[in-house]
Order: structure tokens, then sequence, then C-alpha cells
């Protein structure tokens, strides 16, 4: 698990957005074979849906050969409702891109068969290759997607119910009414998430302090299950100093010393790509030798991942 750290929420939003557009750019979509995204809803990743809109109007990315996966949708609200997850992605991110909306899938809350639902929705990611980027949010009890405190790290879409904690949080969308919170939703699995090709996960804020040091500093748990990443080969925290509050001061050095120890391009042994992307790259001198070191580091997690990305 990779821990990036940046000082400051708007500087996370910008990072993972270049690092989205890199990789579409990279990967090349097109019709028959798709960039298959998967989504999240939430307040920390509205800043990087708006620069992922800007990157689109500046003629940086399209989203016309991706296929996007929600990670989640409440049961039984109105597709139209406001605060719907429907609603959220629609208005804050796919009415302004040239995303077909063939390609666009979120879950039914509403469905006949809940169960049913869940099923064909794993079905579809598994017919289109698999998910190649989660972008996730965390809950500030460690849950990712709904995967709320002691779900199975097995799990895969169901219908989950939500916790305590989960309500009283996003009760602030709802006139801060609690009773107005739905009580259920649909979720990809811990499992599901496992299965993608790469995994991003922000965290801002200092309420969401506690769920980073346990993902980062504790062991695997279910009662964190952000913390699963641990296990998983390509999964990447973007975090912003407020969320690293209870981290220990010896994890926040190892996170700042892999770009300072790592081989310069030119060092590495597959130095060709690498130095084509930073010959192409906009990077800063500064950013340049931050970036060295993730570059190596990718290189050792997949072979399936780019190696100029971050
Ligand atoms: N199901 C969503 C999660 O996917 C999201 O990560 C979390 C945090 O949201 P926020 O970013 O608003 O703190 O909220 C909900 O529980």
């Amino acid at each position: 698990m990779r821990l990036i750290i940046r000082n400051r929420s708007e500087e996370v939003a910008k990072y993972i957005c270049e690092y989205i557009t890199k990789r579409i750019n990279i990967f090349a979509p097109t019709a028959e074979r798709p960039f298959v995204l998967g989504l999240p809803t939430g307040s920390s990743p509205l800043p990087i849906y708006h620069a992922l809109i800007t990157a689109y109007e500046q003629g940086r990315v399209s989203f016309r050969n991706v296929v996007t996966f929600n990670m989640d949708e409440y049961v039984g609200l109105e597709r139209n409702h406001a605060e719907s997850y429907h609603s959220f992605m629609y208005t804050n991110f796919f009415r302004h891109i040239d995303i077909n909306t063939k390609n666009i899938n979120i879950l039914d809350g509403n469905a006949a068969n809940l169960a049913e639902e869940c099923l064909a929705y794993e079905a579809k990611i598994k017919a289109l290759g698999g998910i190649e980027l989660f972008l996730g949010g965390v809950g500030s009890d460690g849950h990712i997607a709904f995967n709320e405190p002691g779900s199975s790290l097995a799990s895969r879409t169901r219908v989950k119910s939500l916790a305590y904690e989960t309500i009283v949080a996003n009760a602030r969308f709802f006139n801060g009414d609690l009773n107005l919170v739905p009580r259920m939703a649909l979720t990809v699995g811990v499992q599901t998430i496992m299965e993608a090709r790469e995994v991003i996960i922000i965290a801002t804020g200092t309420a969401k302090s506690l769920a980073i040091q346990q993902a980062v500093e504790s062991g695997v748990s279910h009662m964190c299950t952000l913390s699963c990443l641990q296990l998983h080969p390509c999964s990447t925290l973007v975090v912003d100093e407020d969320a690293t509050l209870e981290l220990r001061v010896k994890t926040v050095k190892v996170s700042f010393s892999i770009p300072k120890t790592a081989l310069t391009p030119d060092e590495t042994p597959n130095n060709a790509s690498i130095s084509k992307e930073f010959q192409t790259g906009d990077l800063t001198p500064d950013s340049m030798s931050s970036r060295i070191g993730e570059f190596k580091f990718l290189a050792a997690r997949s072979a399936t991942i780019p190696l100029a990305l971050t």
C-alpha cells in the first residue's frame, strides 16, 4: 500500500485527477477495449470530479470509451431524489463530460429483486474484464464503499444495513434528520474492490485520520475494511496533512523517504519508458524528484500498470 501525502485537499484532488487522466490516456481505450473505472460518491471526491471535468473541457482526457461502475447506492431512495447516488453522479460528473450513458453503471436500489441486481452487477464487471482502476473514499469508521465495520473481507456486491455512525455522518445530506437517511444500501463488496487491478483512495480532513491510522498502521481487519488494501498489490492512499493527524511520525517519514532514496530514471533498468514520460510530462523539478520514487514503486508492483504514471 502506497501512502502519498499532500499539504492540502486541493493538491490531493489535483494529484488524483492527473493520475487518472494519464492512466486513461496511456491505456488508450477504444469501444472494443474500454477503460473500466470504479467511482465513489461523497464530499471528498467532489474536487476530483471538478478537476476531471476541467481536464475534459481542456481536451486533455475523454471519457467516450470509459465504462464506469459506481460503488454503491441507497436502497429505497428514488433515483431522482437529490441525495441518491444516481443524482450525485449525474449532477457532479456525468452531465459535464462526454461519457456515453450506456457506459454508466450504478446499482439500482429500487430493483424488484435486490439480490439479483447485485449478482448482475458482479457479472457485468466480470464480462467487461474487471475494473482497471477503482477510485474510492473512506468513511470515518474506515468503511470502503458501504462495507461497514464487521463486513466480510470476502464480500461481493450485496445489500448492506448501514452502521449507525454512517447514518449519523450522512444525515448532513438529509437536513440533519437521521430518520430521513436510508437504513440500507447496495454496495460492491470488499472482494469486488480487491479484484480491481488498481485501487486509489482519497482521504482528506481530520475526521478521516483515525481510519487512515487503522488502515495503514494496524493489521488487516474487518472492523476497518479499508485495511484490506494492505493485501492489494497495487493500492494507493492519497491523503492531505489533516488526515495524517493520528499517524506515527515514522509512518509519515517513510512515506516521504521513498522518493528521496529511489534511483533516478536513468539508473533504473527500464529507463526508456520512464524517461519518455519525463520528457513529455509537465513536471517541475520538485514534483519530478518526488515522482521518481513512485515510478520505481509502481515498477515493482504490477506489470499491468504502465510505469510512468504518478
Ligand atoms: N458510501 C459512501 C462512501 O463511499 C464514502 O467514502 C463515504 C465518505 O464520504 P465523504 O467523502 O463525504 O466523507 O461516504 C459514504 O459512506
